[in-house]
């Protein structure tokens, strides 16, 4: 799973007009996480969900979900159900890869919804940074975008926020932003 994370960031990087290997040092040692996630079926589908609606705090998700079907993602205004294919595995980009991007790509809000007739797994490969080390878009893609969007930050301050303070919603990665810019302020 790591193997396939770091040649999906490769791909990235190069799809953001920068050197293949920019993100390698920053995962290569990092602290990813496997997840297995377990919905019971449940009688009022219709008033529970399995996972609420959020977006990964981590850099890349690789999800796998059984033949059952519970993922919606929310594009174009609307919730769309992801529908489990076999032998294929999703990706999400998480909010973490956003501020690595400069924003240019836009971690993917979802959730998982549950059913009446069957309990469902998925599996979620989640590629995170080594806890220490700074998050910080390439220079290349800030000075071709004029701004830098988000603050340099390190994974386990992230970790930190969506641990203690905050629970993973659509807007983790501004009110993340926010935090630390306070809490760095009361240190001064
Ligand atoms: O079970 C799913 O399809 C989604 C799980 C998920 O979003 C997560 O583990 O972060
Ligand atoms: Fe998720």
């Amino acid at each position: 799973m790591k193997e396939l994370g770091m040649k999906l960031l490769e791909l990235l990087a190069l799809s953001l007009g920068v050197d293949r290997l920019h993100y390698k040092e920053l995962f290569e040692d990092g602290c990813s996480v496997m997840r297995c996630n377990f919905y019971p079926s449940c009688q009022e589908p219709s008033l529970a969900l399995g996972t609420g609606p959020h977006c990964d705090p981590t850099s890349l998700t690789i999800l796998h979900q059984d033949q059952v079907g519970g993922l919606d993602v929310f594009a174009d205004n609307t919730w769309q159900t992801v529908p489990p294919r076999a032998r294929a595995l999703v990706v999400n980009i998480g909010d973490t890869f956003t501020a690595l991007s400069n924003g240019r790509y836009k971690s993917c809000l979802h959730r998982a919804v549950v059913n009446k007739y069957k309990e469902r797994r998925s599996l979620a490969f989640f590629l995170c940074p080594k806890e220490d080390k700074v998050v910080r878009a390439p220079e290349d893609i800030v000075r071709r975008d004029g701004t830098k969007q988000y603050p340099d930050f390190t994974w386990s301050n992230l970790l930190e926020f969506t641990q203690n303070y905050y629970r993973a919603d659509e807007a983790t990665l501004h009110n993340f932003t926010k935090w630390l810019l306070s809490s760095k302020q009361q240190t001064l």
